[in-house]
Order: structure tokens, then C-alpha cells, then sequence
């Protein structure tokens, strides 16, 4: 069973994606993001590129696309709020965005 994150975890695991653009979802445990990318075809490139590593670690966002914005949120079903998965997915997001 994954854990929830604790308030120590959250400062260390949590707050640096805060820092790039990742902010609270209101009403749940769980933190979003708005990728806008040059076209539809980056922003589908980049959903493709995630997805691999979604299923590789077997946790997937919560997502969304129109043309070339790509709307994320990320929250631990399991656990029902966030957990260290939500950080890692979230950082490899980032980095697969080029952030
Ligand atoms: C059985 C369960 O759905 C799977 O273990 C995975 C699939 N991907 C998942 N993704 C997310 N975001 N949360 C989960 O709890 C989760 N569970």
C-alpha cells in the first residue's frame, strides 16, 4: 500500500516542483500543472514520451490536451492524496517538458 506523504516529505519532496510551476489542486491532496508546448505535435510528443514512464513505474496522471496545452494533475489513487510517485512522475514530467 503507498503511503501518503508526511508534512516533512511534503517540504523535501514537493515543495521544489511548487517552485516550477506545480501548485495545489483545491478540494484534494493532489498538485497540477499547465504545459503549453509550439503545437499539438509537441504537446502530443511529450504525452507519448510520459506515458512510457507512467506505465514503466505503474502510475499514471490525471490529464488532459487541447491542441498545445497539456493540463496535469497528479494524486495517489491508492493512497487518496499525494506520495512520493507523485514527485518522482511529477519531476520526469518537468524534464521530459524540457523544464
Ligand atoms: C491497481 C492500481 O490501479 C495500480 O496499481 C496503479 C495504476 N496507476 C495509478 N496511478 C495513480 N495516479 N494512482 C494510483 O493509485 C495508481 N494505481
Amino acid at each position: 500500500m503507498t503511503d501518503t506523504l508526511t508534512e516533512a516529505e511534503r517540504n523535501e519532496l514537493i515543495t521544489p516542483l511548487l517552485e516550477n510551476g506545480w501548485g495545489f489542486v483545491s478540494g484534494r491532496d493532489a498538485i497540477e500543472k499547465t504545459y503549453t508546448f509550439s503545437n499539438f505535435i509537441d504537446a502530443f510528443g511529450f504525452m507519448t514520451r510520459a506515458a512510457i514512464w507512467a506505465e514503466k513505474w505503474n502510475h499514471h496522471p490525471e490529464w488532459s490536451n487541447i491542441y498545445k496545452t497539456v493540463y496535469v494533475t497528479l494524486t495517489t489513487h491508492d493512497a487518496g492524496g499525494l506520495s512520493a510517485l507523485d514527485a518522482k512522475l511529477g519531476a520526469k514530467l518537468d524534464k521530459l517538458a524540457g523544464g
